[in-house]
């Protein structure tokens, strides 16, 4: 499985999530360039963390719309996975991939520390390895992570099973705790703890493996299953 670790200006958690998949889990992976790349190779999205454009007019507002997430597009169309961690998701979100928003946090400070999250759905590509149920560790790092959404969204994801995981202990207000929601399809996930951050015991959390482990695990299966 190839994966594109999608690079624009102000990303500033893309070598993390290179090193999460390429050093660590052993994939295949390069970090891509915002401008002038072609992603019709690549397997897996991944949108990392960061300040794109300077969070300027809001958090992931100007990435939205560069010419890579016409790509990006396509590739989710085509039902194949895309990862959005924290600046990721709310690139996702700005895009009309995912629903909702991510507001400023309740306490109007950004927050760096560790946080345990449920895993609300193990029926996905993307946690398949987890238990129903399971604490994780991942860390947080963000000023805007405090996700909203109208009441109608509310219930449709809900009804979809789109929660994916929700905070133990919310730390930024966000609508029913959630921390991570996936589209319909189930192809597209954005969270906003980060994954790729706990991927070593050196960092004080691995729990993030089993999620990248998830994603190459169905995909194996997809290809072994057309091959
Ligand atoms: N680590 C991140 O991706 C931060 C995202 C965004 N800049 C925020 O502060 O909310």
């Amino acid at each position: 499985m190839k994966f594109a670790v999608i690079v624009f200006p102000g990303s500033n958690c893309d070598r993390d999530m290179y090193h999460a998949v390429k050093d660590v889990l052993k994939t295949e992976a390069d970090l891509v360039w915002y401008e002038g790349s072609n992603l019709e190779n690549y397997d897996g999205i991944l949108l990392p963390g960061g300040f794109s454009y300077g969070d300027y007019l809001r958090c992931g507002a100007v990435a939205s719309t560069s010419d890579i997430m016409k790509q990006i597009k396509v590739h989710a169309a085509k039902g194949k996975p895309v990862l959005g961690v924290c600046n990721g998701f709310q690139i996702l979100t700005e895009a009309g991939l995912l629903p909702g928003a991510l507001l400023r946090n309740e306490k109007l400070s950004f927050m760096c520390h560790q946080e345990p999250l449920v895993v609300e759905n193990n029926e996905t590509i993307f946690t398949a390895a987890y238990d129903k149920g399971e604490v994780v560790h991942f860390p947080i790092a963000h000023g805007e992570g405090n996700y909203f959404c109208d009441e109608e969204t509310l219930k449709e994801l809900k009804a979809n099973n789109q929660i994916v995981f929700t905070y133990q202990n919310n730390p930024n207000g966000s609508v029913e705790d959630i921390a991570g929601i996936m589209n319909k399809q189930g192809n597209v996930l954005g969270m906003m703890p980060h994954p790729e951050r706990a991927v070593e015991q050196l960092l004080g959390s691995d729990d993030g493996l089993r999620l990248f482990q998830s994603m190459i695990q169905n995909w194996r299966d997809m290809y072994a299953a057309n091959a």
